[in-house]
């Protein structure tokens, strides 16, 4: 029986899980190098999960300083099947009021100074994003969050920018123009990565602030955005758990959208035009494709 392996990757205000039995720590290194900080591994049931802080603990990294290479490799060498981020964001909606949560299905990526692919010379590759998101894994941790008591909103869209600051008002006013729902630092290019590894991915997005778009309300900083998390990192803490509860006991079966064996059309290298050093590295994140 093919059992799930849930990859957490927490974000601010998100540095550790609950639950979790047969509690381990793992320092990895990746060809990417190291990832954010050391593996957090357990079982909730029959359910293993990859505990990763994206920032690191203490927060120490800035979101163009994350090693989103390191850090998708390390949890695919963990034998993770699937990956949950958990992400702090700003609301462009007034219908997504600070406390509630997003489970978002698309993104639009504005970030511009960050390593967004494994591949590269001597070995290309061009994955689909048209559908970034796992609906089953999404549906799922979506029904977790509702089980938790919080408000969830399905569907929406992420817009990620660089950062670290946060975004001008004509920014904020122009993003809500483009119709999208909630901005975060870092959802890109985890999400890309996550797919070039196979990896279905979903994300959580706990809402913290208007942004600055909206009046009435004070622009956000990080002071608000910490107040509103001390109360949404409890509900995602207890939401992982019901997911992994949910999960436990059951079967994984193959990513009905065919991510699992993405690679299989994305691949566009010749044999022999291939660099063996790369395809070498490459082994950890797509060794069944190559
Ligand atoms: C502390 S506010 C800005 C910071 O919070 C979000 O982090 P994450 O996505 O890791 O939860 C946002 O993307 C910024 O990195
Ligand atoms: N308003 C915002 N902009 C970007 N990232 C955020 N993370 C939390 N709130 C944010």
């Amino acid at each position: 029986m093919s059992k799930w392996t849930l990859g957490i990757i927490g974000g601010s205000g998100l540095y550790e899980i609950d639950g979790l039995e047969d509690r381990r720590e793992e320092q990895v290194e990746t060809p990417w190098g190291a990832p954010s900080d050391t593996l957090v591994r357990g079982r909730i049931g029959e359910v293993e999960l990859v505990f990763l802080p994206r920032h690191g603990k203490g927060h120490r990294l800035t979101p163009t300083e994350v090693p989103y290479r390191a850090n998708i490799a390390a949890l695919k060498a963990a034998g993770v099947t699937d990956i949950l981020s958990i992400s702090a964001c700003g609301s462009l909606k007034e219908e997504y009021v600070p406390g509630h949560f997003v489970a978002a299905d698309q993104f639009i990526d504005r970030t511009f100074a960050r390593d967004k692919t494994f591949f590269g010379a001597g070995m290309v590759a061009h994955v689909s994003m048209a559908h970034p998101i796992c609906p089953r894994l999404s549906e799922l941790a979506a029904q977790a969050v509702e089980a938790s008591g919080a408000m969830l909103h399905r569907g929406g869209t992420y817009i990620a920018m660089e950062g670290p600051q946060f975004s001008s008002l004509a920014e904020s006013k122009l993003y809500r123009q483009w119709g999208c729902d909630v901005i975060g630092m870092t959802a890109m290019p985890e999400a890309k990565l996550a797919r070039e590894a196979e990896l279905p991915y979903a994300i959580l997005c706990m809402v913290t602030d208007y942004d600055c778009w909206r009046e009435e309300t004070e622009a956000v900083s990080v002071t608000n955005v910490l107040e509103i998390m001390g109360h949404n990192s409890a509900i995602a803490r207890k939401s992982v758990v019901k997911l992994a509860e949910r999960l436990s006991g059951t079967e994984r079966t193959p990513d009905p959208s065919g991510t699992d064996t993405c690679l299989d059309y994305a691949l566009i290298t010749a044999p022999d035009a291939r660099d063996p050093k790369l395809v070498e590295k490459l082994r950890v994140i797509a060794g069944r494709a190559l």
